[in-house]
């Protein structure tokens, strides 16, 4: 498993003036760092669940030799994100943190009895002027010196800083795993590698999809997992009808070799990504390494799907919180091997540690269409329309709203899923045999409906020559619709395929003028859906990367980037293609 996550670490800056100042300043400062560093680990996790690490400074930092004993703990202690934190004035050039890609903020204390502010100020200006652009975080309003409250608009700036500070960490050095090339033509499937290495620092692994089948053939796998698997697939993957043309049906015989070829394909799949201690038990050392791969994708169509059941299982299956070993953390694992997709649930994944649901941007229904074709006219939350998303293969079987939170559907981090959401979730699947018009070589799909009523953010990594990455972003929310209205809709299309029916927060402007300007904007014809209005996580994330934002409807206030980025203007997207180019990729 990718474990040994990076760490926050926690500069506590002071005034370094002794004979009475510094001393009298120690303990203050000191402890804004233990309280942050407890706010952390009692309000982050790791996508393992574990409580996120925080590593403090062994001294306050008061001049230049303490900020490099504090730069030389970090380096070996695995920090990846940095946060120094202050109530009072110091010296800013002589303390700052000169780390060249580390993500970093500021925290200036808004009290007056010492001037953190000043402090956050000048030393904001020091990281502008060299080129490390910072976060600043300073309270609305005044505290009183030695008030170890954290306020809740401090708390919300942290918070945002470090899931997307820590995303970014990550993230480097893990890999990207191919498996198979370009499908069906699709421009994600064709993997960039220098859009991985300068803007996320990872790497590109490929492999041959015919290694899938070499592994199938000689039983490179788990056999034990694998009985495992296939009594569990069989008592909880119910199968339905087979809608295929009666002459064009696989029998049951093939069937069920069917079940046992997928199933075996799913193991593979993640032994692939994350390596397997037991294929060293059974001789196979260098397989047993895996490829250290954080997110990967199967191209799947169309040289595979034209002769070999299809990977819409283990693809639904490896981005679920579950499967036969019990509820665990899902993988990332795009469809189509479309990359940029992969990595936009990469993005949703590390910034919500929930599992993702990877949708073709498939209709917009207008209510005039609805209307025509089914008798009912939108109302409510899709009075101007919805988008269908569906895509076989990569939903997450969490995208089926069977999990909740207060009553409400949610897609939850797995450590807080139980057993019994996780059994509406596979009751809520149907997994049909596979379209074998699109499928030729067969296998299943896995289909389930979305709850209403869920909020999501729905984002896509475009690349744009001439540009580079760029990010798009829809918040919104899953909508009901009525039985025999869905059904009309979707037996319309590939009915064997899980359904989210979309409605995009409008803001009456722009591409968030109404539910089509969305659709007609959207920059590909994959999106990845994550749980919650998580857009402001995902704007101050791409702004560490800089990777502009070219599309979002969140709210001003709501927005969250490094100081230097009002230095580029007051237009707020405008300013962010001038920060985001002018800083050029963040590892290059
Ligand atoms: C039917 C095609 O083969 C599907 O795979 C297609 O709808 C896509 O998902 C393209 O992104
Ligand atoms: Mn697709």
């Amino acid at each position: 498993m990718i474990a040994n996550y990076p760490k926050i670490g926690i500069r506590p800056i002071i005034d370094g003036r002794y004979g009475g100042v510094r001393e009298s300043l120690e303990d203050t400062t000191m402890k804004m760092a233990e309280n942050v560093a407890a706010l952390f680990a009692a309000e982050l996790r790791y996508p393992d669940g574990t409580p996120v690490q925080c590593i403090i400074a062994d001294t306050c930092i008061g001049g230049v030799a303490e900020a490099a004993a504090c730069a030389q703990k970090f380096e070996t202690s695995n920090v990846g994100v940095s946060l120094s934190v202050t109530p009072c004035w110091c010296y800013g050039s002589e303390t700052m943190d000169m780390h060249p890609t580390m993500p970093k903020a500021i925290w200036g204390f808004n009290g007056t009895e010492r001037p953190g502010a000043v402090y956050l100020a000048a030393t904001l200006a020091a990281h502008n002027q060299m080129g490390l652009p910072a976060f600043g975080i300073y309270g609305h309003d005044v505290q009183d010196l030695g008030d170890e409250t954290i306020p809740d608009d401090v708390k919300d700036k942290l918070l945002t800083f470090a899931k997307a500070g820590l995303a970014v960490a990550i993230m480097r050095g893990k890999s990207y795993l191919a498996i198979g090339s370009v499908s069906m033509g699709i421009a994600g499937s064709i993997v960039v590698p220098d859009l991985f290495k300068d803007y996320l620092g990872m790497r590109n692994e490929y492999v041959d999809s015919s290694e899938v089948l070499r592994r199938i053939q000689k039983n490179i796998f788990d056999q034990q997992e694998f009985e495992k698997a296939l009594a569990w697939v069989k008592a909880n993957c119910k199968e339905g009808e087979d809608y295929n043309a009666a002459e064009k049906q696989f029998d049951r015989e093939q069937k069920n070799k069917d079940w046992e070829f997928v199933v075996k394909m799913t193991i593979i799949i993640r032994d692939l990504m994350i390596g397997n201690p037991k294929l060293a038990e059974l001789g196979y050392k260098e397989e047993a390494q895996g490829h250290h791969a954080i997110v990967s994708g199967f191209q799947g169509q169309r040289q595979w799907t034209d002769f070999l059941p299809n990977g819409d299982f283990s693809e639904a299956i490896l981005n679920s919180s579950f499967d036969w070993n019990g509820i665990r953390a899902p993988y990332m694992v795009a469809t189509e091997n479309d990359s940029l997709n992969g990595l936009s649930m990469l993005f949703g994944y590390l910034l919500t540690n929930s599992a993702q649901i990877f949708a073709d941007v498939r209709t917009y229904w207008s209510p005039d269409a609805v209307e025509r074709v089914s008798k009912w006219r939108p109302d409510g939350a899709a009075a101007s329309g919805f988008i269908h998303l569906i895509n076989s293969g990569s939903a997450t079987l969490d995208g089926s709203g069977q999990q909740s939170r207060d009553g409400k559907p949610v897609m939850k981090p797995f450590w807080e899923i139980d057993e019994q959401e996780a059994d509406n979730c596979l009751k809520a699947t149907t997994w049909y045999p596979a379209n074998n018009g699109y499928f030729r070589g067969g296998g299943y799909s896995s289909k389930f409906v979305t709850k209403g009523g869920m909020p999501v953010t729905m984002c896509r990594l475009n690349l744009v020559k001439g540009i580079g990455p760029v990010l798009q972003i829809a918040e919104g929310e899953t909508i009901d619709l009525p039985a025999n209205v869905h059904q009309i809709l979707d037996d319309r299309t590939d009915k064997t395929w899980p359904t989210t029916w979309f409605v995009p927060k409008l803001t009456g402007a722009g591409n968030f003028r109404d539910v089509y300007a969305v659709m007609a904007a959207w920059g590909a014809n994959h999106g990845s859906i994550a749980y919650g209005h998580v857009g402001h996580l995902l704007i101050s994330m791409a702004s560490m990367l800089r990777i502009p934002v070219s599309m979002h409807n969140v709210e001003a206030e709501r927005i969250f980037r490094p100081s230097a980025w009002s230095a580029f203007g007051m237009d707020p997207e405008g300013s962010d293609y001038r920060a985001c180019q002018t800083y050029g990729a963040l590892y290059k």
